[in-house]
C-alpha cells in the first residue's frame, strides 16, 4: 500500500543503529574547568516501518529529546547509523527537512508577532511548497484542525490547544513522509488532546503518514501507538507492541474498598496484597487466578462499616511507572 508521499507500507522509514550521543559539559561552567562527559545515548537501536505509529516514551533524562534532534538533523551524533527513507539526517539537512515534520510541544516553530495565516505563508517559500500544493494542503489543514477562526491572530494571543493545532498544520504544509511529535499534548485540555489524537489518528490512515511519538501522557500512546519504544539510561529497555507492555500486567486486578471508618487491618487470602491505604480507602491488588474476585468481596462486605467496592484493571500510567521502576539501575 502507497501513502500519498510516495512511501511504500511495510518498508523502513526510519532506521537507527548503535546511536551514541555524548555530551561534554564543563564542570562548575567555567572555561577552565575540566570536562565531564554525559553519556545521553549508549548505543540504541531500532527501526520504524512506513506508515506506522511508533510510541517512544522514558523517564526524564533518559535520552527522548536528544535522539528526537538527532533524528530530526538539529543534532550531530557520536557515531552510529541513522536514516530516515534513505537520507541521514544531519548530512542531508536540506533534502531530509523536506521529507519530515517536527512538532515540540514546548517549542514554536511559527513566528510569534506573525499571524498563523503569515506564518504559513513564511514557511510555504522555506521549504519551497508549489503555490498549488500549498493551497490545496492549508484548505485541507484548516478544515481538519479547524484553523479557520485564528488564521488571521497572531500566534502570541493564541491559547495553548489553538497553537498546537497551528504547529500541526505548519508541519504538515509540505506533505511530510515522517511526522516527529514531541510532546504533542503536553498542557493541553482534554477535548484538545483528543483532537490532536483524532487528527494523528486519521492522518496516518489517510496518508499513511510514519510518526514518532515522544510523549509523558500514556493516553497518548495507549490511543496512538502501537509500537512503544521504551528508553531509560540512553538504552532501550524494550521495543514492543503496545498490547505485549499491557498484557504483563493483564491478570493483575485492583479492587478498591472505601468505608465508613478508618478500615480495619485486613487479614486477606494469598495472592491479594494491600497497596495502599488512604483515610478511610483501601487498594488491594489481587490476581483474579490466584483469588476470585468473588471472594474478596465476600471477604470485604463482611468486614462492618464497609461503604463501597469497585473493580478494576490497573491504570496505563502505572503499568509503565512499574516498568520504569523495574528497570532503573
Ligand atoms: N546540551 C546538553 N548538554 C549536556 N547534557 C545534556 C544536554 N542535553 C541533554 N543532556 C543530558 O543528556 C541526558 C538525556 O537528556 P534528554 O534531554 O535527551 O532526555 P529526555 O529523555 O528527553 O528527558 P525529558 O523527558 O526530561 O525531556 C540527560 O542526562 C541530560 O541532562
Amino acid at each position: 500500500m502507497r501513502g500519498s508521499s510516495g512511501m511504500i507500507r511495510g518498508t523502513v522509514a526510519i532506521a537507527v543503529e548503535d546511536l551514541r550521543k555524548v555530551y561534554h559539559v564543563r564542570e562548575g561552567g567555567s572555561w577552565r574547568g575540566r570536562t565531564r562527559e554525559i553519556t545521553a545515548l549508549d548505543g540504541i537501536s531500532f527501526s520504524v516501518a512506513a506508515g506506522e505509529i511508533a510510541g517512544f516514551i522514558g523517564p526524564n533524562g533518559a535520552g527522548k529529546s536528544t535522539a528526537i534532534k538527532i533524528l530530526s538533523g538539529i543534532l550531530r551524533p557520536t557515531s552510529g547509523i541513522v536514516r530516515v527513507g534513505d537520507l541521514v539526517p544531519w548530512q542531508d539537512r536540506r533534502a531530509h527537512v523536506a521529507r519530515i515534520g517536527v512538532v515540540f510541544g514546548q517549542r514554536t516553530q511559527l513566528w510569534w508577532d506573525l499571524s498563523v495565516a503569515e506564518g504559513l505563508g513564511l514557511l510555504r517559500d522555506i521549504y519551497g511548497v508549489d503555490p498549488e500544493r500549498f493551497a490545496r494542503n492549508r484548505a485541507r489543514l484548516t478544515e481538519a484542525l479547524d484553523l479557520g477562526g485564528i488564521m488571521d491572530q497572531s500566534v502570541r494571543q493564541l491559547s495553548l490547544g489553538q497553537r498546537m493545532r497551528a504547529e500541526i498544520a505548519a508541519a504538515l504544509l509540505h506533505d511530510p513522509e515522517v511526522l516527529i511529535l514531541d510532546e504533542p499534548t503536553i498542557g493541553l485540555d482534554a477535548p484538545s488532546k483528543l483532537a490532536v489524537r483524532a487528527f494523528v489518528r486519521d492522518l496516518r490512515r489517510e496518508r499513511g503518514t510514519t510518526v514518532l511519538l515522544t510523549t509523558h501522557d500514556m493516553h497518548d500512546i495507549e490511543a496512538l501507538a502501537e509500537r512503544v519504544i521504551v528508553i531509560g539510561h540512553g538504552r532501550i529497555l524494550t521495543d514492543s507492541p503496545f498490547q505485549d507492555l499491557r498484557a504483563t500486567t493483564l491478570s493483575e486486578r485492583i479492587l478498591e474498598a472505601d468505608f465508613v471508618t478508618e478500615p480495619p487491618v485486613l487479614d486477606l487470602p494469598h495472592g491479594a496484597t494491600e497497596t495502599m491505604r488512604d483515610g478511610r480507602s483501601v487498594t488491594i491488588t489481587f490476581d483474579p487466578r490466584l483469588v476470585p474476585a468473588q471472594v474478596l468481596v465476600a471477604q470485604l462486605s463482611a468486614v462492618p462499616g464497609l461503604d463501597d467496592l469497585r473493580i478494576g484493571r490497573p491504570a496505563i500510567e502505572e503499568i509503565i511507572t512499574r516498568f520504569y521502576a523495574d528497570h532503573a539501575t
